[in-house]
């Protein structure tokens, strides 16, 4: 599944399930409890060799009823399971108090004094400690608010000065984590003091975190990764649910195949001559400051563009045209040069920016937008934008702004100061709500970059390229390299990409290509990467 579903768009899913008359919530907790048991057996499969110990922890909603359906199929294994209730039985909603009874039913005993759990006898505190697995089944899509005193009480209860919770399995969400937007409630500054002393960002992060039909937004998101270890998806039989608006999507291995360029069915270029697929002017900084504009170049023309040409100021001239062979080169030294170049309409996509200056950048950038080409603005070009004095205005439908957080403050500082605002209740909002409302905003798809990039255009559509989990590519985080992802969405417009699509597909090459390189990756190896990604890809 590529879908990354909000909280309450997975509750209209189940709720519909339920409505038709196809499946009961009882059912779907009973099928949930069991797609958790059977991925603690994938993921330690020597746990199903012989009977163990567990601590399951239940919360007042549905979350719990999970937890008791673990408790009881665990014990049916014949393991010695203690379970914890954070709640009062009697207010449980009616499918987790079936639950609830039928734990009891079997002989199994409710631990209730939670307030007190962490001054427990000495003999439940080691058999907590020394539990083989132990389950978050406290909150999970429904959570609204804080953890609060909860959390302290976990920590002392599991004495997690000592390190973490052992095989700490969460159902659905790591309790606390907001499911929206991957960030903790109420313990924001907790989780940064905690992770510059290399300690879990809370007592709730998990190394096993099961979750039904599809993954959450929360899970890639922010803290979502640190929080969830390891994601594993089990179905619960909605495949077939309504087809919901403004869903977020994960970008998939497919995303770069699946084009609605006209010039080609994907990446792999289809037949056609070197105008065919496109021809990227990339702009030069000044002299010593070229380099940025030359990975960008080198990134456009290993996407594919057809041609591409790197626009130079007068006194750079020699140090680029010693250092470039299939890349052209003509001189721009001022704006009005731009726009008499660009009167040849074969130039279809440009990029400004990189290595740029910024001053510079402000006088480029009235001429840039006049030539309504497939524009992508980048580093020096974003903080000429944030001081243009006729802000958003010129953009248009065919730009692309590739902010990291800084440069993202400075266009959007509002949003980001909403998103900087530590959470205080569920859902709170999220990098993905920052990035449509820029978006939005700006008229143009928005790139906001991280190992949680969002891609955001003004219709809504909205991606993630989430470079975490086994997709991890911290080599990344190196010099240069946003300049390849700048040339890598202008190689790709000029190729006849859409925006949108162009931001997705470089974005998703960029970390391909991060990942096959490996570690001591420098930006230069990106672009030569490529061509090991595609054949890869079976382009
Ligand atoms: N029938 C269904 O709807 C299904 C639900 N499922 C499970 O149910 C979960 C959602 O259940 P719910 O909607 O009941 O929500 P939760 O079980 O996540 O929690 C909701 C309850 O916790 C309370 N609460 C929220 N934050 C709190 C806090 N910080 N401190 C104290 N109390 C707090 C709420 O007032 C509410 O009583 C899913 O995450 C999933 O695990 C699964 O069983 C699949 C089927
Ligand atoms: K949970």
């Amino acid at each position: 599944m590529t879908e990354l579903l909000t909280s309450a768009q997975m509750r209209t899913i189940e709720q519909a399930a339920i409505a038709s008359g196809k499946v009961t919530g009882l059912e779907l907790m009973e099928r949930a409890g069991q797609g958790v048991v059977e991925a603690v057996f994938e993921e330690w499969p020597e746990l199903a060799q012989s009977s163990h110990k567990a601590v399951v922890l239940c919360g007042p909603g549905n979350n719990g009823g999970d937890g008791f359906v673990i408790a009881r199929l665990l014990r049916q294994r014949g393991w010695a399971v203690e379970v914890f209730l954070y709640g009062d039985p009697a207010k449980l909603p009616p499918d987790a108090k079936v639950n609830y009874e039928r734990w009891g039913a079997g002989g199994g005993h409710v631990h209730r004094d939670w307030e007190t759990i962490y001054k427990a006898e000495q003999a439940l505190r080691l058999h907590m400690l020394g539990a083989s697995i132990t389950v978050d089944a406290l909150f999970g899509t429904g959570l609204t608010r804080p953890l609060g005193t909860l959390h302290n009480e976990l920590w002392h209860a599991f004495d997690l000065d000592t390190g973490p919770i052992h095989r700490l399995v969460s159902v659905d969400l790591p309790s606390g984590l907001c499911g929206d937007s991957g960030r903790l409630l109420g313990m924001e500054k907790f989780a940064v003091q905690s992770e510059a002393k290399g300690v879990a960002p809370s007592a709730l992060a998990a190394t096993l975190t099961v979750t039904f039909h599809c993954r959450k937004v929360g899970h890639v998101l922010a803290q979502g990764p640190i929080m969830c270890g390891k994601v594993v998806t089990k179905d619960i039989g909605l495949s077939s649910g309504p087809k919901l608006p403004s869903v977020v999507t994960i970008l998939p291995k497919g995303c770069v195949f699946d084009v609605q360029a006209p010039f080609s069915g994907c990446i792999a270029k289809g037949t056609g001559h070197k105008y065919t697929h496109g021809h990227a002017l990339i702009l030069s900084g000044l002299s010593g400051k070229t380099g940025a504009a030359r990975l960008a170049a080198r990134a456009a023309l290993r996407v594919g563009a057809g041609l591409v040409t790197l626009g130079t100021p007068h006194e750079a001239v020699t140090e680029v045209s010693a250092q470039i062979t299939a890349i052209m080169l003509t001189e721009i030294d001022a704006p009005e040069i731009l726009t008499r170049v660009l009167s040849d309409k074969r130039l279809n996509a440009l990029c400004i920016g990189p290595g740029f200056g910024v001053e510079r950048a402000g006088e480029f950038l009235p001429h840039v937008l006049a030539a309504k080409r497939a524009t992508v603005l980048d580093a020096d070009a974003l903080a000429a934008l944030a001081e243009s004095e006729t802000g958003f205005a010129d953009l248009h439908e065919n730009c692309v702004l590739t902010p990291h957080a800084g440069e993202f403050k400075r266009l959007f500082p509002d949003i980001a100061a909403k998103l900087a605002e530590p959470p205080t209740k569920g859902p709170a909002y999220s990098k993905v709500d920052a990035t449509r409302e820029a978006a939005k905003r700006a008229g143009c798809t928005v790139l906001f970059k991280g190992p949680d990039t969002v891609i955001a255009s003004p219709n809504g559509r909205c991606s993630i390229n989430a470079a975490v989990y086994e997709r991890a590519a911290p080599w990344l985080a190196t010099a240069g390299s946003g300049d390849v992802l700048a040339g890598l969405i202008t190689g790709l417009m000029a190729r006849g990409f859409a925006p949108h699509h162009a931001a997705e597909t470089a974005a998703w090459l960029h970390v391909e290509a991060a990942r096959s390189f490996g570690p001591g990756l420098i930006a230069e190896d990106l672009p030569e990467e490529l061509p090991k990604v595609f054949r890869a890809l079976g382009a």
